[in-house]
C-alpha cells in the first residue's frame, strides 16, 4: 500500500453519533408534521441502511423512499421547516451545527497516531467524506496538516461525482495523490462506505466498527474489521 484514504466521521473524528443524532431528530420531527402515526426513525436500523455515509440529500432521499415517500428537491436555501428534501437536510444540518458549536470535534487519539505514523511512513494520507461539514470539521478537530488531499460533500456537489456508495470519491482522492487504486486502501465506518472500497477495487478496505456492525461490515465489503484505526499500529 502507498496511500491512505480515510473516511472522516466514525473514523477520524468522533462526529458520527452527532451526525446520526441530528438526523434522528430531523425525520422525526418531519415525520410526525407529514404522518402524525408514522413509525420514528430508527437510528440502529434506518441510519445505517440509508443514510450513513451518504451524500446529505441522497440519504434524506434513500431513507423518505424506504417509507414509500417522495419529495421534491426544493431549493439549496429551503427554510428547515420545508417538505423538501433540501430542507430536511437544511433542518438537519441546523441540528448538528448545534451540537458542533457546543461541544467541537474531537479526533480520535488512535487516528492521530495512525495518521502520524503513516505519514513517517511515507504513506500519502487524503480525507474522503460525503460531509460537506468536512472541510470545517477536520480543521476543528486539528487534523489538517495530517492530510494531503480532501475529496468531500462539496466536491461531490462542484464536479457532479457519485457520492458513496459509489466509488468515485475513492478513486478521485486516490487519482489526486497519484497512486492507483489497487496500491490505496480505505478506511470506514458506514456499509456505504467500505461498498465503495469494494467498488473501486481498493488494495485492502479496512472497517472500522463503531456500532456492533462487523459481520455487517464484512458482507459489505471490508477486509478487516477493527475498532479503531490506531489498533493497526
Ligand atoms: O450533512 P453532511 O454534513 O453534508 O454529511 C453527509 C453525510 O456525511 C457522512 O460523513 C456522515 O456519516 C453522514 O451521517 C452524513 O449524512
Amino acid at each position: 500500500m502507498r496511500a491512505c484514504l480515510f473516511d472522516l466521521d466514525g473514523v477520524l473524528t468522533s462526529t458520527a453519533s452527532v451526525h446520526a443524532a441530528a438526523w434522528k431528530e430531523a425525520f422525526d420531527e418531519f415525520l410526525h408534521e407529514h404522518d402524525a402515526s408514522a413509525a420514528p426513525f430508527d437510528i440502529d436500523r434506518d441510519y445505517p441502511a440509508y443514510v450513513d455515509g451518504k451524500p446529505r440529500r441522497d440519504g434524506v432521499r434513500d431513507f423518505l423512499a424506504s417509507r414509500g415517500i417522495e419529495l421534491p428537491e426544493g431549493a439549496d436555501d429551503d427554510a428547515p421547516d420545508a417538505h423538501t428534501v433540501s430542507g430536511i437536510g437544511n433542518r438537519k444540518q441546523g441540528l448538528l451545527l448545534e451540537v458542533v458549536k457546543r461541544d467541537g470535534v474531537q479526533p480520535y487519539p488512535g487516528a492521530v497516531r495512525f495518521l502520524e505514523a503513516a505519514r513517517d511512513a511515507g504513506l500519502r494520507r487524503a480525507v474522503v467524506s460525503s460531509s460537506e461539514n468536512c472541510q470545517a470539521f477536520v480543521e476543528a478537530a486539528g487534523i489538517e496538516d495530517l492530510l494531503e488531499v480532501r475529496v468531500d460533500g462539496v466536491s461531490v456537489r462542484e464536479q457532479g461525482l457519485h457520492g458513496k456508495p459509489a466509488p468515485d470519491t475513492f478513486l478521485a482522492a486516490a487519482q489526486e495523490l497519484g497512486v492507483p487504486a489497487a496500491q490505496a486502501a480505505v478506511f470506514e465506518d458506514a456499509l456505504a462506505g467500505v461498498e465503495a472500497g469494494r467498488a473501486g477495487h481498493f488494495g485492502f478496505v479496512v472497517g472500522v466498527d463503531r456500532a456492533h456492525q462487523a459481520d455487517a461490515l464484512k458482507e459489505h465489503g471490508a477486509s478487516v474489521v477493527v475498532n479503531d484505526i490506531g489498533d493497526l499500529l
